[in-house]
């Protein structure tokens, strides 16, 4: 299981997800351009704890990101308020990728289109998203939980 960050904006975010990825051996991929610097100097410049312990692969772009995805032939799947599929109801594999999008954006329809397949966290009525670290801490950890991967 990889978690990818699409075009992140938000660098608390993307603190809480390269902290979370950490404690849960959970490797990520970074798609540029960014909103702020995610060079590992950058990254260790503000402070970011667990660098170490993290497994970071940045791509320039979405087409370089995808260019490394489908050469591995890993599976794509996006978190989305845009889907029909409730996350725990979704078969998740080990070698899945979980797509978020920016804080400010999501993706662009191209990005949605490509994905493999599309999962959501069920809201309550009228409520827009959850913040992307939140979403992702929960889609990952019921997908780790299906694929035997908490047990680091
Ligand atoms: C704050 S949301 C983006 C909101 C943006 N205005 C939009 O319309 O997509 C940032 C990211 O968090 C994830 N996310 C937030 N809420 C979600 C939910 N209920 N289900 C699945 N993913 C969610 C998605 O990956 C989304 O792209």
């Amino acid at each position: 299981m990889r978690l990818a960050l699409y075009q992140p904006d938000i660098p608390q975010n993307t603190g809480t997800m390269l902290r979370l990825c950490a404690c849960l051996a959970v490797a990520v991929d970074i798609i540029e351009p960014a909103g702020f610097p995610v060079s590992d100097r950058a990254f260790r410049r503000a402070g970011l704890d667990y660098l170490d312990a993290v497994a970071i692969t940045r791509h320039v772009s979405w087409a370089a990101f995808e260019a490394a995805r489908r050469a591995e032939g890993r599976r794509l799947v996006l978190a989305t308020t845009r889907a029909e599929t409730s996350y725990p109801a979704f078969a998740f594999a080990p070698g899945d990728i979980l797509l978020v999008g920016r804080e400010s954006a999501g993706v662009p329809d191209d990005v949605h289109d490509a994905a493999d397949a599309r999962v959501t966290i069920p809201m309550h009525n009228g409520l827009r998203s959850l913040n992307v670290a939140v979403a992702a801490g929960m889609i990952l950890g019921e997908a780790l939980r299906q694929t035997g991967g908490l047990a680091v």
